[in-house]
């Protein structure tokens, strides 16, 4: 049987209870009725992500582990993005009429989603799920400030702040670009490249140390692209001077930039989904900054006109977005 689908919704259901406990402090009442109840702290932050097949990911070089991690880890790291932990989430899944989604298929990846779920001590509340055209998944997570209550916004800097980066950035662009062209062949080529795409680490305790330095004026989760996503942490009106060199860049990225004959600079500024924190602070807090979260590294300053430089050059191109044609 488990070469089978499942074969109704109470099976399914059943498999998702092995995966997923039902009982947590952070429910009073948890799945099988209409509604969860939850026991929630007064100050909440809440966000929702679509994760679909051949838009998101592709079954042709995700396993069936990294798609049920990866969907998770990408709601997850929104709360990071915000300086704060994540309490627990639901699950919608949309399910096409397909023999090789079998239960072992949703074992393994209920299994990734499982693990990344108790790695945050973090309980599924609940979910819906439904036949449909692809497969298809929507998380809603949602979690609570630190010990500071501080939560970190966007559109809150000014102008000569420092830009400050957790994690690398245009690393799982990288490797998205290798599986498209080589599948999981890839691995070989540029496994860090391949790791920061299939299974990208959402942030939470850099985000929580960086809501707890009061010099640290906003935060987002890279998700789209410095190049897009830039703006969107800046808001209207400023804009960014990256000072950015190749040896900052992650050798696997400059591995893939150089086997396919493209620039590293405009590569990594594009990139998205690496799930990084970026950060804007007043200066003279960087070096508390970089003494408390060691891998954040300086990228930038915040300028007082629009649009993006990359070390004095106007960068024109813009990042990733759903409904655009190009880059
Ligand atoms: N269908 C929708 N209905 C209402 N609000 C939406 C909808 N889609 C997006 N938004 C809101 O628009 C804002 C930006 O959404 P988006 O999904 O781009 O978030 P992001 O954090 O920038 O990207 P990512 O989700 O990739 O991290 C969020 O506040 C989100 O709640
Ligand atoms: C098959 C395939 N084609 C393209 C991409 C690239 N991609 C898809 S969504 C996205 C931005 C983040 O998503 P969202 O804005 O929905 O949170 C990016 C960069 C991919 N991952 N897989
Ligand atoms: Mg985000």
């Amino acid at each position: 049987m488990i070469h089978r689908p499942p074969a109704s919704e109470e099976d399914f259901l059943n498999l998702i209870d092995r995966h997923f406990a039902t009982a947590h402090p952070h429910m009073r009442l948890g799945r099988g009725d209409d509604c969860v109840r939850l026991a929630c702290p007064q100050d909440m932050v809440l966000s929702t992500d679509l994760f679909l097949e051949d838009v998101h990911f592709r079954r042709s070089y995700f396993s069936p582990a990294d798609i049920g991690h990866k969907a998770l880890a990408v709601n997850i790291s929104d709360i990071a993005g915000m300086g704060c932990r994540p309490l627990g989430f639901s699950l919608g899944l949309v399910i096409p009429d397909d023999p090789t989604l079998t239960t072992a298929f949703w074992n393994d990846l209920l299994g990734g989603m499982g693990a990344l779920a108790h790695t945050h001590d973090i309980p599924l509340t609940g979910g819906d799920l439904s036949r449909g055209p692809y497969l298809g998944f929507s998380v809603t997570v949602w979690g609570t400030p630190g010990p500071t209550g501080r939560v970190l916004t966007r559109n809150t800097c000014r102008p000569g702040d420092a830009i400050l980066a957790c994690g690398p950035i245009g690393l799982a662009r990288a490797g998205l670009f290798a599986l498209e062209e080589l599948g999981p062949e890839a691995i070989a080529l540029v496994p860090h490249a391949i790791r920061a795409h299939l299974r990208p680490t959402p942030r939470v305790a850099d985000g929580l140390a960086l809501a707890d330095i009061p010099g640290v004026h906003g935060a987002m989760d890279l998700s789209d692209g410095l190049a897009r996503d830039l703006a969107r942490l800046t808001g209207p009106g400023l804009g960014a001077d990256l000072t950015l060199t190749e040896s900052a860049l992650h050798p696997d990225l400059i591995a893939h930039c150089t086997r396919t004959g493209q620039p590293a600079l405009p590569f990594a500024v594009l990139g998205g989904e690496d799930y990084a924190l970026i950060a804007t602070a007043a200066p003279d807090s960087v070096p508390d900054i970089l003494a408390r979260i060691p891998q954040a590294t300086r990228i930038g300053t915040v300028a007082a006109t629009p649009g993006i430089t990359v070390n004095g050059q106007p960068f024109d191109h813009t990042g990733f977005d759903h409904f655009a044609t190009h880059e």
